[in-house]
């Protein structure tokens, strides 16, 4: 039976992993991972992340040919093939700090590898990594075993660059039904060939074959960089557009409507928000960014630099409209904030905008009360507690060294609870929930003027301004209160 062990249980090795066990019944997937609660989640009844349709897939696999287990060691030296999923997260110090990928956690996971193999693999780099990650790999990989077989034969590895593209909330059905899977290898050589059709026929149990690509090992890891950072450019595009939207009168969704009919631009991800978040699109564009800088290309690298640039400037402006709408000053006031993840249907709140949002508010010294359906207190408190790129580590490696807010934050059971007594409401993540709120109850329980700031374009703007709110939602025509205080940094 062949066998596969994933290194790191994560959202992208936990969720690979379980729908590879299910599609492929004959051969046997471990997960293995350093954090103990992390493993002991994966074999429990709550699984430790929230991804609909996860809990059945597990369910279905787990005990049969999956399982998730912290004996790193013996499952890697098992393998015939290992994924890496670790974490890549931004370097906070040293040399490229800011935006250079540290690949401490790859670094280790790969020597590990070279210390207890002793047959040939295939390793598998699921991670989102630097172009030329998988030749430092290959280098760590042949120098090490060579010193432990005495410079001959020994272990062989071929290195593949499979990334993951995946989208969290959605995880399940994109694993079941990919717009494609990558695979590069060395396809110069023999060994390399076979590696890749090795890793090609696992997919291919449920996957079409023209939706298997396979290329050299740069264009992989290349692709996942850039297919994120276009991804993202296309949100800062239509959010650039929403500030223009509120200057001139023009709708934002109107525009992006008119805009995505044109098939040759097409009408996904062209929602205006209050900006991306997720472990992926600011990690990797910084990552690009860095990577053309050290190649000699300052005029790529602003330009891609400047996607993030516009991701920022979002999440100011929407703070300031806030705090300039209501009379300049939100201190002491109770600010209720309704999502708290990055996106609906996840309770991930790596990187999301409502930790920036939050933030600013409690610079200008609001109470702020945050209601989201999967997001818990201690979690709410660590974000706001932790300094810009922190979370990007094993959980128990995440140094807490911000400021803490604790006195100036709660968390709510419900939206309703978060919004009494509220000056304001702050919609800052999508669930569908928020759509169908009764927001005469809210407003009834309101302090007066009772202010709807929507950074998700949920709300139907009209029926509030009925109910008597001062409605902002993202590029949308703005009231005449809005108008009359503008938002100056
Ligand atoms: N989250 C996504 O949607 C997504 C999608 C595509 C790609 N990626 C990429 O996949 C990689 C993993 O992302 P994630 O979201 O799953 O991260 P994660 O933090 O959820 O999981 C990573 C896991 O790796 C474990 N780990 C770290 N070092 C280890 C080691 N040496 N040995 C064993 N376990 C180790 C950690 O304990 C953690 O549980 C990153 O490179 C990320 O950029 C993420
Ligand atoms: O029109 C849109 C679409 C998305 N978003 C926001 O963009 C962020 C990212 O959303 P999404 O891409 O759906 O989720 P991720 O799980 O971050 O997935 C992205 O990042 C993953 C990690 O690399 C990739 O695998 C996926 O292909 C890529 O979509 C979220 O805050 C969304 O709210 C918008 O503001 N407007």
């Amino acid at each position: 039976m062949v066998k596969i062990c994933c290194i790191g249980a994560g959202y992208v090795g936990g969720p690979t992993m379980a729908v590879i066990a299910l599609k492929c019944p004959d051969i046997e997937v471990v997960v293995v991972d350093i954090s103990e609660p992390r493993i002991a989640g994966w074999n429990s009844d709550h699984l430790p992340i929230y991804e609909p349709g996860l809990d059945d897939v597990v369910r279905q696999c787990r005990g049969r040919n999956l399982s998730f287990s912290t004996e790193v060691h013996r499952h890697v030296s098992d393998a015939d093939i290992v994924f890496v999923s670790v974490n890549t997260p931004t370097k906070t110090c040293g040399l490229g700090a800011g935006k250079a990928a540290d690949l401490t956690y790859w670094e280790s996971a790969a020597r590990m590898i070279a210390d207890v193999s002793v047959s040939d693999k295939i390793v598998v780099e699921k991670s989102t990594v630097p172009v030329k990650t998988a030749e430092a790999i290959e280098k760590i990989l042949s120098h090490n075993t060579h010193r432990r077989h005495g410079g001959g034969g020994g272990v062989r590895y071929q290195i593949l660059s499979n990334p993951e593209f995946l989208a969290e909330g959605t995880a399940v059905a994109d694993l079941l039904s990919p717009d494609r899977v990558l695979i590069g290898g060395r396809n110069d050589t023999p060994a390399g060939l076979a590696a890749v059709a090795a890793l090609r026929d696992v997919y291919a149990r449920w996957v079409p074959p023209d939706r298997i690509l396979t290329t050299n090992l740069w264009s992989a890891e290349l692709s996942k960089l850039a297919a994120n950072a276009f991804l993202a450019q296309r949100i800062s595009s239509v959010n650039a557009i929403s500030a223009l939207c509120e200057a001139t009168g023009a709708d934002v969704a109107q525009v992006a409507h008119s805009v995505g009919k044109d098939a040759r631009i097409g009408p996904h991800f062209l929602s205006a928000s209050v900006g991306f978040g997720g472990s992926c699109f600011q990690k990797d564009i910084l990552n690009l960014v860095y990577i053309c800088e050290c190649y000699g290309l300052p005029e790529v690298a602003s330009y891609w630099r400047e996607v993030i640039r516009i991701n920022d400037y979002q999440k100011g402006r929407f703070v300031n409209r806030v705090v300039a709408s209501m009379f300049n000053t939100v201190a002491g006031k109770k600010v209720a904030v309704l999502g708290f993840a990055f996106k609906k249907d996840t309770g991930d709140t790596r990187e999301t905008p409502a930790i920036d949002v939050c933030k600013g508010l409690l610079g200008d010294k609001a109470a702020v009360s945050i209601y989201d359906p999967q997001v818990t207190g201690e979690q709410v408190s660590r974000d706001l507690a932790m300094n810009k790129f922190d979370w990007d580590h094993p959980r128990h490696l995440q140094p807490i060294t911000g400021t803490d807010v604790a006195g100036q934050v709660a968390v709510a059971a419900d939206a309703y609870e978060a919004a009494r007594e509220a000056h304001a409401v702050c919609i800052l993540t999508e669930w569908d929930e928020f759509r169908g709120l009764d927001y005469k109850r809210m407003f009834d329980a309101m302090h007066k003027p009772a202010f709807i700031f929507d950074g998700r374009n949920v709300v139907d703007v009209a029926k509030l301004r009925e109910i008597g709110f001062v409605v902002y939602s993202i590029g949308k025509p703005l009231d005449d209160w809005l108008k009359d205080m503008p938002a100056v940094a």
